[in-house]
């Protein structure tokens, strides 16, 4: 890949041998980084799903292990969906979504995760009748400890599921908002297609009065339109994914211009078929656009890796510079929604290796 324009205030030619070590197809030292583009519930391994249904008296649709496995092969965003949402179901106590959360720092820390802005559906629970206090307060129990336990730093997004009405999410928000609920953010996902960023602005403005930050996924396999809709009528200040910029010229200059963060994922864009292969990924010609994205896990479990992961395979497949592996982690950092304290000591952790 082209080394990129616009350095970052990072010094990536001290990243020692960590390029001379890939090519020789030895591990990547993980670099410090945000996760900026994660869903808790993504997080759910295979494992821990027959482990809850165990302990919640449960009869899962699947024999074993490996059946379960064989289902991970899918063929869009809305076939993953479907087995994302169902696998919730032995989400039952505050002690099943802790034991979720924790699982996933734990192995985010390996992965060299030092803040995580995470994702939660609140909707996808209290449609199966699981109330707000326990999934909110069992993911924000593991994230109280996340610093001392993990040395993350986290925040919380509500997220809302863009293909039920706006009326619902509205009642939602106003429910976290009522409950004191430790939110620093909302976000937009689930099914795209067909359903447009326009249809949540009351949603947006409401969340944003009452002082949250504001991100929505948009351009994974939705069109440019909405990208520019999420920015323009919703007024986030980040874009999950937005792979689907680059069909748009003006639109790119846009978002260079502007610095607005893509969170962008990877291994999930080649499980969900938004890209045939890895090698088809745009993420080198969005870093050679000067594009401000960075790498993310998106849902773990089920797409192949966890971040560390993603940079392993687009290091084998395009041999990331030392510069632009750094590039991505204080992207990250830039973007996230941590303060500008927290901020500053992340990047002088990453300017210290
Ligand atoms: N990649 C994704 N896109 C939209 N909604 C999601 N919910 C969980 N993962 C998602
Ligand atoms: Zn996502």
């Amino acid at each position: 890949m082209e080394p990129t324009q616009n350095p970052d205030p990072t010094h990536p030619e001290v990243l020692g041998d960590a390029g001379a070590l890939a090519a020789a197809g030895e591990a990547l030292r993980p670099l410090p980084l945000a996760e900026l583009h994660l869903h808790i519930e993504g997080t759910l391994q295979p494992e821990l799903i027959f482990e809850l249904a165990e302990r919640n008296g449960m009869e899962l649709p699947y024999a074993g292990l490996e059946e379960l496995r064989g289902l991970y092969e899918f063929t869009d965003l809305q076939s993953f969906l479907d087995l994302y949402y169902a696998n919730m179901a032995v989400l039952q106590t505050e002690q099943d979504f802790a034991d979720m959360t924790r699982a996933y720092l734990a192995r985010a820390a390996a992965a060299g995760v030092r803040h995580a802005e995470i994702m939660m559906d609140p909707q996808a629970h209290l449609s199966r009748g699981i109330s707000l206090e326990t999934c909110v307060n069992g993911v924000a129990s593991a994230l109280a400890t996340s610093v001392q336990e993990f040395g993350i730093s986290t925040l919380l997004i509500a997220a809302f599921l863009r293909d039920l009405p706006e009326e619902a999410a509205l009642g939602v928000l106003d429910s976290l908002l009522a409950m004191n609920a430790p939110i620093a953010a909302i976000g937009l996902d689930s099914a795209e297609v067909g359903n447009p960023p326009a249809k949540f602005e009351r949603l947006f403005g409401r969340a944003r009065e009452a002082g949250l930050r504001l991100t929505a996924h948009a351009g994974e396999e939705g069109p440019p339109s909405y990208i520019i809709d999420a920015l323009d009528i919703l007024g986030v200040e980040r874009i999950d994914h937005g792979i689907r910029c680059m069909e748009d010229p003006e639109l790119v200059e846009r978002l260079v211009e502007d610095r607005i963060p893509l969170t962008v994922c990877p291994l999930s864009n080649v499980r969900l078929r938004a890209v045939d292969t890895l090698a088809d990924h745009p993420l080198p010609a969005m870093l050679a656009a000067g594009l401000n994205v960075s790498v993310n896990s998106d849902d773990p479990a089920y797409f192949g890796g966890y971040v560390d992961d993603n940079f392993a395979q687009l290091n084998a497949v395009f041999a990331l510079s030392e510069f632009d592996r750094a590039r991505l982690a204080a992207n990250s950092i830039h973007s996230s929604f941590a303060s500008e304290e927290r901020k500053a000591e992340l990047l002088k952790e990453l300017n210290d290796i």
